[in-house]
């Protein structure tokens, strides 16, 4: 398809002539500004089935030019929403060595290290990605803020092999692990509302699930993520640092963004 890049003449206010859906209704990311949260008491925690993967299995962890992104298996799924969502990939949103604040989401105008995303597709009604991917119940994905503190031995699990795939289109098989140690131990605080695709096509087909509190990896372990990768080809003379890969804050219209918390 056409390309796209997070700055630049393909950056991200161009993005709409190439991808008319970024020009759209319902965009993300979105500021959590206080005035737009909604307390909702029928918000359950967020439950996951079969996140504590084998080790026996393995994954593909990619470099995609945009951001590292991690496969998983269809048998995880989360079960707290109405139709059951299945696990596809997980990917990072990150700001740059000197520049450390790359989420996507932002609270109150503040914006976090990073961000992690795990997307699922609805496969109670598609049977694949593709088939759900621009569909308006087709995507669900869990949003993860990122601050630097202690060590994460659960990121450690896959950013050791980050060298691997310094440029963009290499891939390699890692092992498997509990994808559950990446998420933050409570899982019934998050914010939810109804958005989009933060990276071209744009299709608004996400039903987003953010959770309020964030997981720490150590400055050491996000300077790793933040310099390890190549938007550019390894055959290419220049190289072109991977970073800074978040889009900013879209309008949030008359959107509510609902919260499973009260203070
Ligand atoms: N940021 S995101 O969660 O909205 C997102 C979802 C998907 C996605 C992936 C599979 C099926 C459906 C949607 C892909 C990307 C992406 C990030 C970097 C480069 C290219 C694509 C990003
Ligand atoms: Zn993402």
């Amino acid at each position: 398809g056409a390309k796209w890049a997070y700055d630049g003449p393909d950056g991200e206010h161009n993005w709409s002539s190439s991808f008319p859906f970024c020009g759209g209704a319902f965009q993300s990311p979105i500021d959590f500004q206080t005035q737009l949260l909604r307390y909702d008491p029928n918000l359950p925690p967020i439950q996951v089935q079969n996140y504590n993967l084998s080790t026996n299995e393995q994954l593909t962890l990619s470099n995609n030019g945009h951001s590292v992104q991690l496969s998983l298996p269809s048998h995880m799924y989360i079960s707290s929403l109405p139709h059951r969502y299945s696990a596809a990939q997980l990917h990072f949103h990150w700001g740059s060595s000197n520049l450390l604040t790359g989420s996507e989401h932002t609270v109150n105008g503040k914006r976090f290290a990073g961000e992690m995303h795990i997307v699922h597709f609805n496969s109670d009604k598609y049977p694949n990605i593709s088939m759900a991917v621009d569909k308006y119940d087709g995507l669900a994905v869990l949003g993860v803020f990122i601050e630097i503190g202690e060590f994460n031995p659960a990121f450690d699990k896959f950013f050791k092999f980050m060298n691997g795939i310094k440029y963009r289109d290499q891939k390699i098989q890692v092992p498997a692990f509990n994808i559950r140690a990446l998420l933050p131990a409570r899982m019934d605080e998050y914010y939810r509302y109804d958005g989009s695709l933060t990276t071209p096509p744009c299709y608004p087909s996400v039903l987003w699930t953010v959770f309020r509190r964030p997981v720490t990896i150590s400055q050491k372990q996000f300077l790793a993520l933040a310099t390890a990768l190549y938007a550019s080809y390894i055959q290419e003379s220049a190289t072109v640092p991977l970073h800074g890969n978040y889009r900013k804050p879209q309008l949030a219209d008359n959107r509510v963004v609902l919260v499973s918390f009260k203070d």
